[in-house]
């Protein structure tokens, strides 16, 4: 039986997604906060975890190592950076811990270190925790087969704020790979991340990314099927960290209840198939 209100904890828990991760989970009546973790050596450990996050003192301070709270939790919750995201794993494997994983911008070598863990941890890893870009993944799919072989260009665009470090962003090569994927091209092969100077005109089956970083923008991605006479835009726009937040302590609450095994978003909001 899975635990009724399994208890998270938190890494990272200073950062943009952190704090509002602990909001999220402080809202929800079927989790319980029961740890965070800032960088080893930072000056916010000992820090109480709800002031960190602006909601006042909730009574669980910041560890500044996983091993100092082991004994507290059930499953972490971990938006962070790749190398921290992938040791935090392993650590969550050695410790019969499960893990949500929302890290973006692993490479490749990154990533099949990660699914090297398939077999031996409960972890759901999306680029994106939100329902709306869940299940505008399923439209995506849907309007590539109506379109993408009839002669219609697709361009993905995306923005975030100033501070993002990876591009394009994971859900931009999410909604990229679904989009190739029901077409049988590869990004590998197709996709286009660059156009400077004299590149000549596009080709029919590329599929271009392009990236904005500006301001406070907290997330937005659209993808253009163009064609001779039309274009069809497909586009969600996050206005609030806590869109990603509720979808993370969502999938936390769910793989609580599961096997070892790699989940995604879809597999948390049953949209698979
Ligand atoms: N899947 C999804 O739905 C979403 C994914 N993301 C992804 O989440 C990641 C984080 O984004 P964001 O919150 O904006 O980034 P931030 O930089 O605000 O937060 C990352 C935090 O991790 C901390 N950190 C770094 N190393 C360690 C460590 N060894 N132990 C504990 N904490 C550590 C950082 O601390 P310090 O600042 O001291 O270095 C920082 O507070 C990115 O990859 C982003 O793309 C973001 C939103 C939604
Ligand atoms: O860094 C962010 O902020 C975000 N990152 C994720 C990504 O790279 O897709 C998800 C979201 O758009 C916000």
């Amino acid at each position: 039986m899975p635990p009724i209100a399994p208890r998270i904890a938190i890494v990272g828990v200073a950062g943009r997604m952190g704090r509002t991760l602990v909001a999220a989970v402080e809202q929800d009546s079927n989790a319980t906060l029961a740890g965070g973790v800032v960088e080893p050596g930072s000056s916010l450990a000992g820090a109480d975890i709800g002031e960190l996050a602006g909601l006042g003192r909730r009574g669980v301070v910041a560890a500044d190592s996983l091993e100092a709270i082991v004994d507290d939790f059930d499953v972490l919750i971990d938006f962070t950076t790749p190398r921290v995201s992938l040791a935090n794993l392993a650590f969550c494997s050695a410790h019969g811990k499960r893990i949500v994983i929302g890290t973006t911008g692993l490479n490749d070598e990154q990533l099949a270190e990660l699914d090297g863990y398939r077999d031996r941890v409960p972890m759901v890893f999306a680029p994106n925790m939100s329902v709306g870009v869940n299940l505008t993944l399923k439209l995506l799919e849907t309007a590539a087969r109506a379109l993408g072989d009839e002669g219609y260009d697709i361009e993905v665009i995306e923005a975030h704020h100033r501070h993002k470090v990876d591009s394009p962003s994971g859900t931009a090569l999410k909604m990229g790979e679904v989009v190739a994927e029901s077409l049988g091209r590869t990004l590998k092969e197709h996709g286009v991340f660059t156009r400077e100077g004299q590149c000549g005109p596009r080709s029919d089956t590329e599929i271009g990314f392009a990236t904005v970083r500006a301001g406070d923008i907290v997330g937005e991605h659209t993808v253009m099927f163009a064609t001779e006479g039309e274009r069809i835009e497909i586009t969600h726009k996050a206005s609030s960290r806590m869109t990603f937040a509720k979808g993370a302590v969502r999938a936390a609450r769910w793989v609580a209840g599961q096997q070892v095994g790699r989940y995604d978003m879809q597999d948390v909001l049953g949209l698979k198939g």
